[in-house]
């Protein structure tokens, strides 16, 4: 089916195909006469790696899921690691930032600020109303790393929305990647000719509110089965519309949440590894974040969950987490904090009585010399550093233009090129800034700087590498290992909200679902070939929890034994 579906910034009418029908058999003649599909999928390979830049095999792959989405997603299942870089960070970073340049079709639906009192009929122009079941829902004002991209950021929802097809087998026509248009803060884009956005700065948050109501609502009346992915809002806006609309929409926050879900997971795999070559218990751990935004908030929300479910008291559990931003160390008393450091007060530290009398000095001093000394792993302190040097240094690496360059330094400097202190023997070390060019420190430098001994998990993808004559590996810790099996969970248990207990859910379903030739191997995260597999063990998990949380609407699936709901979430996954 094809209907015309022109954005509103567009002149022309273009058409807007609605992928992917089974292929029609095409009548004899109109095909050459040797067009094997094996064959043909080797030829698909061919032309992909023929390509010398992963920006053009980008845009032939979009090419390919848009004639042929059956041959695409049958290639991306048996290629999995070649071609999430592609369709996924880093690549999609660079497809977002040349949206603009690059674009040929439209794919997915545009709704625009101007579009406010009437968003009703444009969600109702979208082809499929009765099959939608997933929606990613991004404003481009925080897409991975690379900041306010406008309505550049609509191929991260076409991205992630391709992750749950390949990996959850959510049927293609049931997903609706959408970017909202709300103007954009970046200069560059309001002067570029070719910008296929609205030419205004982002509305205020008032104004952003009122819209935000009207979309959502709108939402849930021309799809009322649908769940909704809210992805790469910028810090405060995420927080925002996931408490507004958290308990009135089945919804989740991919940034605060699915992030927090696939560390947590990471993190329990390395804690084990590590507490194991250390005989030291889980709660000895100390856990650094670099970067107190949506993703390090909603990763320390999910670690302290964690731990107080565990059996830490909340002030044990507390003194195991520091956040560190843009101005040191994240503390009460600091001065005024944005709302999501402040609202979770309880992973702020509040150590200014100890500096009751002198406020600026306790400020200066916790920003600049503290933090980064007491973070830093207690056996690799140099006592005999005298504090002006070391305030010196800190100082110095805060100087730095971007937290890739500080934590590159913080990490040199910890190393100082002396033995890996036996005390810690596996160090974990989680660069998760996307897409790679951010990514706080590269995996080579992690083994370097711990001589081989780091647990490693980064947003994107490094390659695997030799280290006097072991070959170590790289773990992805990125969401896409949680979003496409808790999406399907919510999506078959059709869930009236998402409960943080099925988000933690996911979190230990991924965790658990190592092999034990993965874990002889030392990964903290399976190998991504087997998402298919991963996702519908996270998805049974995810029904299961949200059946204890009560907030199903599939009682059918309440009678199942596990393993009769395991084969009922295989058998519900489209397959290419
Ligand atoms: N691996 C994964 O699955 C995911 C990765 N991410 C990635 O995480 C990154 C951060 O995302 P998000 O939290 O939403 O982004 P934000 O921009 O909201 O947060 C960035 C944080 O870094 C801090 N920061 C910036 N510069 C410095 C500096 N020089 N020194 C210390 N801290 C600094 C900021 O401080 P301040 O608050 O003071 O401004 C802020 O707290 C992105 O690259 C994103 O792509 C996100 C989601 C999932
Ligand atoms: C992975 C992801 O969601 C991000 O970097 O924003
Ligand atoms: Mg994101």
């Amino acid at each position: 089916m094809t209907i015309v579906l022109t954005p509103y910034w567009s002149n022309g009418v273009q058409k807007l195909k609605m992928a992917p029908q089974p292929p029609p058999k095409p009548a004899h003649g109109l095909t050459p006469p040797m067009l094997d599909d094996e064959i043909h999928a080797q030829r698909c390979m061919a032309q992909l790696r023929s390509k010398d830049k992963d920006i053009e095999k980008y845009i032939y792959l979009s090419g390919l899921k848009e004639h042929d989405p059956h041959m695409f997603y049958r290639l991306c299942l048996a290629h999995m690691p070649e071609f999430t870089p592609i369709i996924y960070t880093p690549t999609v970073g660079q497809a977002c930032q040349e949206y603009s340049k690059n674009y040929r079709r439209p794919e997915g639906l545009f709704v625009s600020i101007k579009d406010k009192g009437k968003i009703r009929s444009v969600l109702r122009a979208w082809p499929k109303l009765d099959d939608a079941r997933i929606s990613v829902v991004t404003d481009g004002s925080r897409i991975l790393g690379l900041g306010d991209l406008g309505i550049n950021g609509m191929p991260i929802s076409i991205g992630k929305l391709s992750l749950y097809i390949a990996g959850a087998g959510i049927r293609p026509h049931s997903t609706i990647p959408i970017c909202l248009d709300l103007g954009t803060n970046t200069q560059k884009y309001l002067d570029d000719p070719l910008y296929l956005g609205l030419r205004k700065k982002r509305v205020p948050t008032a104004e952003m509110t009122e819209f935000m109501d009207e979309f959502m609502y709108e939402m849930s009346q021309a799809f009322p089965k649908l769940l909704i992915q809210f992805e790469d809002f910028s810090t405060d806006h995420a927080f925002l519309y996931l408490e507004r609309y958290r308990n009135q929409y089945p919804l989740f926050n991919d940034d605060i949440q699915g992030t927090g879900a696939v560390v947590l997971s990471g993190f329990i795999n390395a804690a084990r590894l590590s507490s194991a070559a250390s005989g030291r218990p889980l709660s000895s751990h100390r856990i650094l974040f670099f970067g107190a935004g949506s993703a390090g908030v909603g990763v320390a929300m999910q670690l302290m969950s964690f731990f107080t479910l565990n059996g830490m008291s909340e002030q044990e559990a507390r003194e195991r987490i520091w956040l560190v931003d843009s101005q040191g160390l994240v503390y009460a008393g600091r001065g005024e904090l944005a709302e999501h450091k402040e609202s979770n007060v309880s992973l702020v530290r509040r150590v200014v009585f100890v500096f009751p009398i002198y406020p600026l000095l306790a400020r200066f001093f916790l920003s600049l010399t503290l933090a980064p000394h007491r973070l830093c792993p207690p056996g690799l302190r140099r006592p005999s550093d005298p504090g002006s040097a070391r305030r010196a240094r800190v100082r110095q690496t805060h100087r730095a233009d971007g937290p890739v360059d500080v934590f590159r330094r913080v990490l040199a400097r910890c190393n100082r090129g002396a033995q890996w202190p036996p005390s810690i023997p596996l160090p974990i070390i989680f660069p998760l800034s996307n897409p790679v060019k951010l990514s706080e420190c590269t995996f080579e430098e992690a083994v370097k700087y711990t001589d081989g001994k780091v647990l490693f998990a980064s947003g994107s993808p490094f390659h695997e590498m030799e280290w006097k004559g072991k070959m170590l590996y790289p773990g992805q810790g990125n969401n896409m290992y949680i979003f496409p099996g808790l999406g399907l969970g919510a999506i078959l248990a059709r869930c009236s909200s998402v409960t943080d207990s099925m988000v933690e859910a996911s979190s230990l379903g991924l965790a658990n679902s190592l092999t034990p030739q993965e874990e002889a191997m030392g990964l903290l995260y399976p190998a991504i070939d087997r998402i298919r597999e991963i996702s519908a063990g996270i998805a049974m998990q995810v029904i299961r929890s949200a059946q204890d949380a009560g907030v199903d609407r599939h009682p059918e699936l309440r009678a199942m034994s596990d393993s009769e709901l395991l084969a009922f979430v295989n058998s519900k996954m489209w397959n290419p």
